[in-house]
């Protein structure tokens, strides 16, 4: 199937890319979360693994495991993307898909030695463009935020692995705790998940603050969950919301369109991005 670019209102879009390349590259972050965004959607006909791992068949989890991950998966996705139903509704589901889900790998005695080992042996795949991505922002010295509900041990892992993860990349996520053999016990707080991506489960980061200058942002997102990644920068002169849809188009598409400024439909690539930065970082 071929890829669309969609955007409600193209004038206001230019509006924004214009307005962003004029405050310069030292007013510019990019926000962007990682499942789904930063990683394929889809891969062979297949759909890609997250960090959670669901679909990782590691010999590292029990079959047990595995299956019941996936059953959680087949339960309470259609939940998370299901576009008649309220955020109220919505929540509490998601703190219990993330709570059992994250009780199941903790029983499965990881250790942290095994992640890189886990990583290797899943089909995760970051989206073609990602090195154009990360090599454009860490030449220009623009922060690249990573706010994930997924495993942030994992997503760590996988960037690592691509040799993208530099100096300028920060990741705010669900990590792993340890006990002091190195084996995996809990999750740390705060419970990150779809709909709460937003500045309460940023407190004491202080990440925004320190970036107050970066007034400009390009926010990089698959969910409606993903729209609030920004409210905790103090003061946004301009934002450029993309937004991946990547299943049940037909249905979503009208709450995407009025959300994201642009709609990128059935794109496993980062080259809109890459082509609104290569020209935002164009000199004139
Ligand atoms: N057990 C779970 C729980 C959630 N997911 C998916 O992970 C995505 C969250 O990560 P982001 O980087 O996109 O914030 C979310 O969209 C869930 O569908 C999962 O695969 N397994
Ligand atoms: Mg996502």
């Amino acid at each position: 199937m071929g890829t669309t670019v969609r955007m409600e209102q193209p004038e206001r879009v230019m509006g924004i890319i214009r307005a962003i390349k004029e405050q310069g590259v030292k007013k510019l972050q990019v926000i962007s979360d990682f499942d789904m965004t930063l990683s394929r959607f889809g891969c062979n006909g297949r759909r890609c693994p997250t960090s959670h791992s669901d679909d990782v068949h590691s010999v590292l989890f029990s079959i047990c495991t595995t299956l019941q991950l996936k059953d959680l998966l087949h339960y309470y996705y259609p939940i998370e993307i299901d576009p008649n139903r309220t955020l109220e509704e919505k929540c509490p589901l998601m703190v219990e898909w993330w709570t059992r889900a994250q009780e199941l790998l903790s029983q499965q005695k990881i250790q942290r030695g095994d992640i890189a080992q886990i990583v290797r042996e899943s089909d995760v795949m970051l989206r073609d463009g990602f090195n154009e991505l990360f090599d454009q922002l860490h030449k220009h010295n623009i922060p690249l935020f990573i706010f994930s509900a997924g495993v942030g041990d994992i997503l760590e892992e996988i960037i690592r692995q691509a040799n993208v993860f530099y100096s300028n990349v920060k990741v705010v996520s669900n990590y792993m705790d340890f006990d002091d053999k190195g084996v995996l016990t809990h999750f740390k707080a705060p419970l990150i998940h779809t709909y709460n991506k937003n500045n309460s489960v940023l407190q004491g980061t202080e990440y925004f603050q320190q970036l107050s200058t970066r007034t400009s942002i390009i926010l990089l997102g698959d969910s409606m969950g993903d729209l609030t990644m920004a409210d905790g920068v103090p003061s946004v002169e301009n934002i450029l919301k993309i937004g991946f849809l990547n299943d049940k188009v037909e249905e979503r598409r009208g709450k995407y369109l009025d959300a994201y400024d642009i709609v990128l439909e059935s794109d496993e690539t980062l080259d809109v991005v890459n082509g609104i930065l290569r020209y935002i970082l164009m000199e004139t």
